[in-house]
């Protein structure tokens, strides 16, 4: 529980002047600490809130993956899908969704894959049991209710898999002969994810797949979508990337020393981490209508449901 606050946030928040009990306007703030920078999340949140301020109404999240446990009580990562399906990419059909069992709209959903400093996400809305009838551990899968629908989600969190533990993992394996080409860089990042990461029963062509943060960063890097408007990816055109990159590096200094192993890295965990076809498509976004599109946004929700706040 925060204390006190050493932030000045009115020049963000005009309307927290007033005591927010009283405020028309009403935001959820969540500091979120990554591996490789702290951000702060300011999310409107509703106009002419009703709802009380509960004296533990800022806490710090349990958990140390970035709140994305697959732990039933803290459901982040799946609640991101509901923001997602909910709030933006399926608002024509919010109404339905709020009701009834989630498993049978499965097909509206869409998965997430996140790429941190630390750690990895994957989570989708599986359509066949099997799916989580085999997934390694009971920690794979989430259930949980939410809005008046029940979730059973196949969702790990890898921590040691994220981009910057790669590298780190990756560049003590090559020493100071770093720039050997693609085929060995990726023997390489090949043994940080073999026999670590589970290939999910069903993935392939069932669920579209989104791919946030390093996945997107990344593939901006390398020219492959653009920064602003995101765009479709199939695996393949990371490796064909991948395989440009590095080979030209064995030749020329590179003006980014680590694209090569990174995007290798990327293609390595998409096609033998987590078993995508080549020909999977990824959409890769930042923004979904102008807003940022995080885990934060559905943990608030998250958060909001707990204390009862609709
Ligand atoms: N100040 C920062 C630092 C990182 N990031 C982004 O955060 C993502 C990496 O996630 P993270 O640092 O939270 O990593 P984890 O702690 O989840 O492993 C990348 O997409 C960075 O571009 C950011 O938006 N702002």
């Amino acid at each position: 529980q925060f204390k006190t606050s050493h932030l000045d946030l009115s020049g963000i928040l005009p309307s927290l002047s007033r005591p927010a009990n009283h405020s028309r306007i009403f935001y959820a703030v969540m500091f979120d600490a990554g591996s490789t920078g702290t951000r702060i999340h300011v999310q409107h949140v509703f106009d002419e809130s009703p709802f009380l301020v509960p004296d533990n109404g800022v806490s710090i999240m349990n958990g140390t993956n970035e709140g994305i446990t697959s732990a039933p009580t803290s459901p982040f990562a799946p609640v991101c899908i509901v923001v997602l399906k909910v709030s933006v990419i399926h608002e024509a059909h919010r109404d339905k969704l709020f009701s009834g069992h989630l498993n049978s709209h499965a097909k509206n959903t869409v998965g997430i894959l996140d790429l941190g400093g630390g750690s990895t996400q994957i989570t989708f809305l599986p359509k066949l049991k099997k799916t989580i009838e085999s997934a390694p551990e009971e920690d794979y899968v989430a259930r949980f209710d939410f809005l008046n629908s029940t979730f059973e989600l196949y969702t790990h969190s890898y921590l040691g898999n994220g981009l910057m533990a790669a590298r780190l993992a990756t560049l003590g394996a090559l020493g100071a002969e770093g720039h050997a080409g693609y085929k060995l860089c990726y023997q390489e990042v090949l043994k940080v994810v073999k026999g670590i990461i589970h290939q999910p029963y069903e993935l392939q062509d069932s669920n579209v797949f989104y791919a946030f943060s390093y996945y997107f960063d990344r593939a901006v890097d390398a020219g492959l979508i653009n920064n602003v408007q995101g765009g479709m990816l199939q695996v393949r055109d990371f490796k064909k990337r991948a395989k440009e990159v590095c080979n030209k590096m064995t030749k020329y200094p590179p003006d980014s020393p680590f694209l090569c192993m990174d995007l290798t890295y990327i293609t390595c965990l998409l096609k033998d981490g987590f078993g995508f076809k080549d020909s999977t498509v990824l959409q890769l976004i930042k923004k979904v209508k102008n807003v940022e599109a995080s885990w934060a946004l559905g943990a608030m929700l998250d958060h909001f449901h707990n204390l009862k706040i609709h």
